[in-house]
């Protein structure tokens, strides 16, 4: 099955400034594929790279098996901008429903379906619409066509955690759907609960790509277990990947470093009264990917 985006050597420089540089990734059809990154990291030159907005300096690139200067490839994708430029008087309702004839109609009673589900008020003229609000009307236009190809830039940005939820909800439906997305966050914990596999630009360069999965396998997590009576030290020293082990009368409070099943097997001769397993701290791993400044900037936020 082809790929619905394939790059070689994708560079793109914008006069001697470097925007992105050697980009060779390719994201698979039906995947979710986060695309994280700080600021300036080249995630929008990345995207207006696939949408044919910008041309690379060299390096090639394929989307939806076609080269993303045809134009009938931009008809199959649904794209949501980092910056959306929604003005003047125009009700949001009518503006959607503007594109939607654009795009050779969409189903009857679908764009009022999303501003349910997104709670986006339509009746309100464009450039009277808050930050939040245009971001919902942004997202509509994106997957209101039901496009084979999502890409969304800095997708829940502006949105109250409800919110994000619902949205989270669509990008998993879409996949469900057996369709693609790309979506573009500085901070994994937007993207980690509903990618597929995750890629980490820096300083214009692909520096990973890993599958959030095997990461959740691989990273540390905290375990606590309460048991009906105190248990020997003993019999949770030395497990497999158990470490700063701490047992305490009738408490043993861990961190686990992969799998946990020989700390449960373990557990299992006594008896659990309480059980905590925290989750995974995957941010942790993406910031050594990160830059120190962004490193600094995130624990300061
Ligand atoms: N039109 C332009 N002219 C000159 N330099 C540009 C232009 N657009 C982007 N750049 C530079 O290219 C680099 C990558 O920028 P890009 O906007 O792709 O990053 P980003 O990861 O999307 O960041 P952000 O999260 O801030 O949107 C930055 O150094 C930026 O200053």
């Amino acid at each position: 099955m082809t790929a619905v985006v394939e790059t070689e050597g994708l560079t793109k420089f914008y006069g001697k400034r470097r925007g992105l540089e050697d980009l060779s990734f390719e994201i698979r059809r039906g995947e979710v594929f986060g695309y994280l990154g700080p600021n300036g990291a080249g995630k929008t030159t990345t995207i207006r790279l696939l949408l044919d907005v910008i041309r690379p300096t060299r390096g090639s690139l394929r989307v939806l098996g076609a080269d993303p200067r045809d134009p009938a490839v931009r008809g199959r994708i649904g794209y949501l901008p980092g910056e959306l430029a929604l003005e003047g008087r125009e009700k949001a309702r009518e503006y959607l429903r503007f594109l939607a004839d654009v795009r050779g109609g969409v189903a009857a009673g679908r764009i009022e379906g999303l501003a349910e589900r997104l709670e986006a008020d339509l009746s309100v003229p464009m450039g009277k619409l808050s930050k939040g609000n245009k971001q919902k009307v942004g997202l509509i236009q994106a997957f209101m066509h039901d496009p084979e190809f999502l890409i969304l830039d800095e997708p829940t940005s502006g949105l109250d955690p409800l919110v994000q939820q619902e949205f989270l909800a669509m990008v998993r439906e879409v996949r469900a759907d057996g369709r693609t997305v790309l979506m573009s966050s500085h901070v994994l914990a937007e993207v980690e609960h509903v990618s597929d596999r995750v890629g980490i630009v820096r300083g214009g360069r692909l520096v990973a790509v890993e599958d959030v999965g095997a990461l959740r396998e691989k990273a540390v997590r905290r375990v606590e277990f309460h048991f009906d009576a105190p248990v020997p030290e003993e019999a949770f020293r030395d497990l497999p990947g158990v470490r700063d082990l701490k047992v305490e009368g009738a408490n043993v409070v861990c961190t686990i470093d992969g799998r946990p099943d020989a700390l449960v097997k373990a557990a299992a001769r006594f008896t659990v009264v309480h059980m905590v397993s925290a989750e995974p701290d995957l941010e942790e791993i993406f910031l050594t990917y990160y830059s120190e400044d962004v490193h600094r900037a995130h624990v300061g936020a």
